[in-house]
């Protein structure tokens, strides 16, 4: 199978409850409104507190606490890490391990759990549905080599592993699929020790992290030679530790050197997440200013505010300013309504991955722009949560929008020329993917009448307060809590 075949997956089942939006306006919206903190930055400042030197305990602050990042903390907990919540501040502290129960596998009678090099035993770990948090668990485990399975539910099982097996093992690691050939479960032994020149097959970032993370805590000099420059906030934050990276054309290299995790890791707030109060206030229209303070602004992540600022949209940034972990923060300002605002293009790797999570929501604000949109270079979406291709195009097309799935992309056929666009309130299906459900949300809080997001509940994977944030810009949305 080729690194970007596809293997057919959906989610099994609505499990989340539904989410009911009026649409149009309802009061005053606010002028300003914050989101939570980033969940990549928040994976990778969690993953720090295994690296080696990480400090005894670790502060997280303005951490993402959506199911994503949660999913990290039964791991950590089995490996000895305890994890404490305390508003948005994450305090990560040496505890006793508390051992994960085993997800059965209909291929896998027997777990390792103990072998001759490993006599003390080898933990099960478990991340839920988040891949960034097991591939980038597997690169750390791989460098600071410990021993342990490494699992996730059934959706994760679905999803290629094999693009950080692969190169993880040329690195000199030793992990082995337990189940299916490149999925997980796997038993991850054998540290990273060889130094090389790696190709990485795909622009994913997580891929390039998770090698990075095995070199860096095995401190072993790589080269990694990757296809796209996707989003580098491991790059910044092991900079930010003192390792020593450098940056050639589509290479990023780490000599070997140490580095130490600080006490205190700060997240800045998340693009990703800001896009769905900017784009709800850009398809609600009438004027008005919205501000987002504190938002990341790493060229790497905003893909969406780029693309629809091109396009005319006026979506601004301010207060610009780099935090202690390299993280370029600022204000993101938007002024309500597409009025003027043209087709999109997202259609090169670099811009496809800079808004590589925000798909579902730049389809739906193209559908009511005029002309025709392309998002492109987007197979990756193929593995995602769902095939958010596909799901993404279901999801619009049950507004009555006009998209089409390429085998990379999507076509957004928008408003005609009369600037009738035919969309229309309804029951639309999230399919159990946040990034769908918050898009379909979205859509819904610009068209007349009620909108039915099946399982749209699902928001709280990486958004935990997205409603109370559309309530805020001035949307009428609920959870069906019956
Ligand atoms: O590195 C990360 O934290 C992430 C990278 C992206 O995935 P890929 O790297 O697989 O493209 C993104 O879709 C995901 O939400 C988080
Ligand atoms: C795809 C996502 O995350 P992951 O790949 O980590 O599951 C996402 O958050 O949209």
């Amino acid at each position: 199978m080729s690194v970007l075949e596809v293997k057919g997956h959906d989610r099994p089942a609505t499990i989340s409850p539904d989410l009911v939006v009026e649409g149009g306006r309802t009061g005053r919206p606010a002028s300003t409104v914050e989101v939570p903190g980033d969940k990549s930055v928040s994976h990778r400042a969690l993953l720090a507190a295994l690296l080696p030197g990480a400090p005894r305990r670790l502060t997280i602050r303005n951490a993402n606490l959506g199911g994503a990042v949660r999913a990290l903390f039964p791991a950590l907990g089995a490996l000895g890490l305890d994890t404490l919540v305390e508003g948005d501040v994450l305090t990560v502290r040496r505890a006793a391990p508390v051992p994960q129960p085993v997800r059965p596998h209909h291929g896998i009678p027997h777990w390792p759990d103990s072998s001759p090099s490993w006599p003390d035993g080898i933990p099960y770990l478990e991340t839920a549905g988040s891949s960034a948090a097991a591939r980038l668990l597997i690169g750390v485990l791989a460098g600071t080599g410990r021993a342990a399975v490494v699992d996730g539910d059934d959706v994760l099982r679905h999803r290629p592993m094999d693009w950080i097996v692969a190169p993880l093992n040329e690195l000199g690691s030793d992990i082995r699929y337990l189940g299916d050939p490149g999925r997980l479960p796997v038993l991850v032994s054998g540290r990273v020790h060889r130094s090389r020149r790696v190709e990485l097959a795909v622009g994913s970032a997580q891929a390039r992290s998770a090698v990075l993370l095995g070199a860096v805590a095995a401190g072993v000099p790589v080269e990694l030679r990757h296809p796209v420059r996707s989003r580098d906030h491991t790059e910044r934050m092991l900079a930010a530790f003192g390792a020593r990276l450098t940056e050639g054309p589509g290479a990023v290299g780490y000599d070997g050197g140490a580095c130490s995790v600080p006490p205190v890791i700060d997240v800045p707030g998340d693009p990703s997440l800001a896009a769905y109060p900017v784009a709800a206030h850009l398809l609600r229209g009438g004027g008005g200013e919205l501000r987002i303070p504190d938002v990341c602004l790493n060229p790497t992540r905003t893909g969406f505010f780029d693309v629809l600022r091109r396009a005319g949209a006026a979506v601004d940034y301010q207060d610009l300013r780099t935090t202690a972990g390299g993280e370029p923060v600022g204000t993101v300002v938007a002024r309500a309504g597409l009025d003027g605002v043209r087709a999109v293009t997202a259609d090169d790797p670099g811009t496809l991955h800079a808004l590589i999570d925000e798909v579902p929501l730049i389809a739906v604000v193209a559908a009511r722009l005029p002309g025709t949109s392309r998002i492109g270079c987007a197979g990756e979406l193929r593995f995602k949560e769902t095939d958010r291709l596909e799901t993404t195009a279901r999801m619009a097309a049950a507004f009555g929008a006009r998209v089409a799935v390429e085998p990379d992309g999507l076509t957004v056929h928008g408003s005609g020329a009369g600037g009738t666009d035919g969309l229309s309130a309804g029951t639309v299906p999230g399919f159990e993917d946040h990034r769908v459900a918050m898009a379909a949300a979205t859509l819904a809080t610009a068209l007349l009448g009620r909108t039915t997001i099946t399982g749209g509940a699902c928001h709280t994977t990486s958004f935990p307060g997205f409603t109370a944030v559309l309530r805020a810009v001035g949307a009428a949305i609920h959870e069906v809590t019956l």
